[in-house]
């Protein structure tokens, strides 16, 4: 791989003996591995094929996925490479928390962050970009979730909406990409050598938006998909002398993993809390983790916010359900599931969507997926939606239809299926080795098919 001659210099003066091997590794294969998805069935074809176990992560596997796999369509994986999984066990959500992500997407740490919540609290997902937003929020339909929101903000806009609000946030900073340059070598185009102290700058305001929505004794970790010090130990260590509330809790090791390098910044040994993941001493791509916790004492700094001015922006019309829609949504439950609690139903537009539980209210926001989208209003009659199936296991409806795989494939190429034909007509959620595929409705032994034309393939 051709590296810049400056990146060369700067890594050989950095890492000294250890620079020859440091800089052979990008000229070695890149990783690749993917998560399982614990909020589903066990995607056993995908598991098969696993060329090992990622020792760090419980839900993390080695090899390669395919992304048109029944396991892949269903959401029973993630791919994502073995050194970025790191970043959601340091995290560490808990179930019930309030917890945000703050440059999402595309959603590899979201849906890490969301399974190991149980899906139960609050996920914030937040893109400033529309476009990576809108993807962020289709790999968080696939993966079936109730407890995330996707916004569509820049942080300073989004310290407003929520002050002093959550328990964990992470910031997967935008960086300057060097510890991807294997995985992606297009981003070495970009690098110049002032360009990690551009990052660190945008990194440092992203980070002070990112506290101002901080509980007192909650936690932010901060991670970096690149080697440059003034990325990493630097802005670790600016960190902690402009916010005296925050201290560094230690990032476990495991073997190959290295410590931050206090020598790369100002010196604090506090800062080999801090965790470094480089691919000449592990197989992974290049990260660094450094995991804050503010004090919880009452006199915490105070938080000075910007309240956003609503221009008219797009934002859902916090609308609740008329008596029609109650009505047809009401049928609809009592035929395909009439045990299911929503935990707050609101429409956008002709959308319904159920609202998790720990937010109020969305005005102010843009929001581009306000919980879990249930379906559609259309005339006199609600038409569920993909990700409603997608949150759902075989079992919780007796409305179910199991299809074979050939039945499965003709299902996502948009084909009717047959079905047996002694159930009723209506709707039924369809299932394939035990993962929700989707919704189908039932005619005389015909099942329609909803996949959704723009997924077919
Ligand atoms: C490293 S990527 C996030 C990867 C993601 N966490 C994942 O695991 O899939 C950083 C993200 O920050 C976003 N970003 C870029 N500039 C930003 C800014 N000024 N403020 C906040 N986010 C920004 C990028 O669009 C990108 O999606």
């Amino acid at each position: 791989m051709k590296l810049p001659s400056e990146f060369i210099s700067k890594y050989q003066h950095l890492l000294g003996d250890e620079a020859p091997a440091f800089l052979a590794a990008f000229d070695q294969e890149s990783q690749s591995g993917f998560r399982v998805n614990l909020l589903k069935a066990a995607p056993k074809a995908t598991l098969a094929t696993a060329t090992g176990k990622v020792e760090y992560v419980p839900t993390g596997y080695r090899g390669p996925i395919n992304g048109k796999s029944l396991d892949h369509v269903a959401g029973a994986i993630y791919s994502q490479e073995p050194s970025a999984m790191y970043v959601g066990e340091v995290v560490d959500p808990q179930p019930g928390e309030r917890v945000l992500d703050l440059c999402a997407a595309p959603g590899g740490k979201t849906t890490h962050l969301v399974a190991k919540m149980g899906d139960q609290g609050l996920l914030v997902a937040n893109e400033i970009f529309r476009k990576r937003a809108l993807v962020l929020a289709e790999n968080l339909e696939r993966w079936g979730t109730r407890s995330t929101v996707v916004t569509n903000e820049s942080p300073a806009e989004l310290e407003g909406q929520f002050p002093r609000f959550f328990d964990r946030i992470l910031v997967d900073a935008p960086c300057s990409g060097e510890g991807m340059f294997r995985k992606e070598p297009a981003g070495i185009e970009y690098w110049n050598p002032d360009y990690p102290a551009e990052c660190a700058n945008r990194q440092r305001k992203i980070l002070a938006s990112a506290l101002k929505m901080l509980k007192p004794g909650g936690t932010l970790v901060y991670s970096t998909c690149t080697f440059a010090p003034e990325e990493d130990e630097q802005n670790a260590a600016w960190l902690l002398e402009e916010y005296p509330d925050l201290t560094m809790e230690e990032v476990k090791k495991y073997p190959g993993m290295d410590a931050g390098r206090p020598d790369w910044a100002d010196g604090n040994p506090e800062l080999t809390k801090a965790v470094r993941l480089f691919p000449h001493h592990l197989q992974g791509e290049g990260h660094f983790i450094a995991k804050f916790k503010l004090t919880a004492n009452d006199g915490a700094t105070p938080v000075k916010v910007r309240t956003k001015k609503k221009r008219g922006k797009k934002r859902p019309a916090n609308n609740r359900l008329d008596r029609d829609h109650q009505a047809e949504f009401k049928e609809f439950c009592q035929w395909f599931m009439p045990d299911y609690q929503p935990n707050h139903l609101l429409t956008f537009g002709d959308q319904l969507y159920d609202l998790p539980a720990g937010i109020d209210s969305l005005d102010g926001l843009t929001v581009l997926r306000p919980g879990l989208h249930l379906g559609t209003f259309k005339k006199r009659r609600f038409e569920p939606a993909l990700a409603w199936a997608l949150t759902l296991r075989p079992g919780m409806t007796d409305r179910e239809i199991s299809l074979t795989d050939d039945q499965w494939r003709q299902y996502v190429h948009g084909d009717v299926i047959t079905a047996a034909s002694d159930q009723q007509n209506g709707w039924y959620l369809l299932t394939c080795q035990g993962l929700a595929c989707g919704f189908g409705k039932l005619v005389n032994g015909t099942v329609k098919n909803f996949y959704p034309k723009g997924l077919r393939f």
